[in-house]
């Protein structure tokens, strides 16, 4: 193989849904997403609350829980090890070098994480024991990659429900006497390269003696044990004040580049987008309704939804740029009220009948516009159709709106009060 880095994605999803089946009814909370993440860059998922940001997370390392679930899609990941391990027990799971993680056996999915995908959240009080000091937990997620790493995967796979395997898998920590010295010593450079100082002595402390920032710091001290390729950072700095936050994301771009690790960033905040990301996907209401890189998105987007996030923001260099509300309500996810048209369409300036329908992806430039089917019954997709682009080229510049192919026409316009009408003429 030719050396250094591929230009495959090292994360390349497709077609990702995610429902939960509550009592309520069933509620399509990550609707068909589709998302790359390549070597190094640092993909954005905005979206305003209830969008989808976090079960997308989840779902990316297999931990939706009851009663929701992964109910399609593929989530490719490129591992060329992991992939002849698997190639001949699990030949539809691969594809050159990737592995779809949704066909490979839960544990090795399990083993996966912490060594090749790691995952940060807004509370970092969530991720540490309260009763044990942070250099001890830190050095036991450090124990626990390490002893990993020595054992080939194989024999992990074949030790299922044993072992390393579910000790990974497992919230249940080793006990202390599994954590060697070696351990403890990499816990305390860990603390140091994510600008805890004096590690030493702060290793020592437990968790409600750190600040949030220093346990925000911690915690992606905890997350690089394994020494991840990816890293899955759901609002890692929501909770945190201006100051900090900026610390925080100067860190995670300082280490994003020292380490050559991708990063998934979720956030609602589209400041912390623009400072932080390459390419990003806009959600709503389950889907990534617009998809590009950063200036493509903010310079002209087409959505109007993102459209109208971007208009939040009077001024990107404001140090607290707030996603003002869009007029009107997020939409329930519940499905038996989720019409088949566009999500948006009730919310939307520019709705025309078109948009009655769900809109497929439609790449935003490019001559011969190449569109991508939506979900299912994409089979027929191998052969470029348009002159320009692939579909469903997951680097390009797409948006579920027809807007990105058609021009806004105001004879089509949907009436005023259209949907009003739909939803809410119950009383008098
Ligand atoms: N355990 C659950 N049971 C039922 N529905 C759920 C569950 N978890 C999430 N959902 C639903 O899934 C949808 C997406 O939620 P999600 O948490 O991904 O949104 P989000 O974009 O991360 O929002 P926020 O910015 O508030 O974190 C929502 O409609 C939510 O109510
Ligand atoms: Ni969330």
């Amino acid at each position: 193989m030719a050396g250094g880095e591929s230009s495959e994605p090292l994360l390349d999803v497709r077609d990702l849904t995610t429902r939960f089946f509550t009592e309520e009814g069933q509620v399509n909370a990550v609707e068909s997403v589709d998302l790359t993440v390549h070597d190094g860059e640092v993909f954005g998922v905005v979206g305003e609350s209830g969008s989808g940001k976090s079960v997308t997370a989840l779902s990316l390392i297999d931990l939706v829980e009851s009663p929701g679930e992964i109910v399609a899609g593929e989530v490719w990941y490129r591992d060329a090890d992991l992939a002849s391990e698997m190639a001949a027990s699990h030949p539809d799971a691969v594809d050159g070098d990737a592995v779809d993680l949704r066909r490979v056996p839960p544990e090795v999915r399990r083993s996966l994480r912490g060594s090749s995908v790691s995952m940060i959240f807004q509370d970092p009080m969530s991720s540490f024991n309260p009763s044990i000091t942070v250099g001890e937990q830190i050095a036991e997620a450090v124990e626990v990659q390490r002893r990993a790493s020595t054992n080939p995967r194989s024999t992990r796979s074949r030790t299922q429900g044993f072992g390393l395997g579910s000790m990974l898998a497992s919230t249940v920590i080793p006990t202390r006497d599994y954590v060697g010295e070696e351990s403890h010593e990499r816990a305390i450079e860990l603390l140091g390269q994510v600008g805890i100082p004096d590690p030493e002595a702060r290793a020592g402390e437990y968790p409600h003696q750190y600040s949030g920032g220093m346990l925000q710091r911690a915690m992606v001290a905890q997350a690089l044990a394994g020494e991840p390729d990816l890293l899955i950072a759901d609002e890692p700095t929501t909770a945190l004040d201006v100051t900090i936050e900026a610390q925080i994301l100067n860190l995670l771009a300082d280490l994003q580049d020292e380490l050559d690790m991708a990063i998934v960033l979720i956030t609602h905040d589209l400041g912390v987008i623009a400072r932080t990301c390459d390419r990003l996907g806009v959600m709503y209401a389950g889907e990534i309704v617009e998809h590009g890189s950063l200036e493509d998105v903010f310079d002209s987007p087409v959505h109007p939804y993102t459209q109208g996030l971007l208009g939040s923001i009077p001024d990107l260099d404001d140090p607290a740029p707030r996603l003002d509300p869009i007029e009107g309500n997020v939409p329930s996810l519940v499905a038996a009220e989720m019409d088949d048209r566009c999500y948006f369409a009730d919310r939307c300036p520019k709705a025309m009948e078109e948009c009655l329908d769900k809109p497929p992806a439609f790449a935003v430039d490019g001559a011969g516009v190449a569109e991508e089917a939506d979900g299912t019954g994409a089979d027929a997709a191998g052969s470029a159709t348009g002159s320009d682009g692939v579909p469903g080229d997951a680097t390009s510049h797409t948006a579920k709106c027809y807007l990105a192919d058609h021009e806004f026409d105001e004879a089509r316009a949907l009436p005023e009060g259209y949907f009003d009408e739909s939803d809410g003429g119950s009383d008098t």
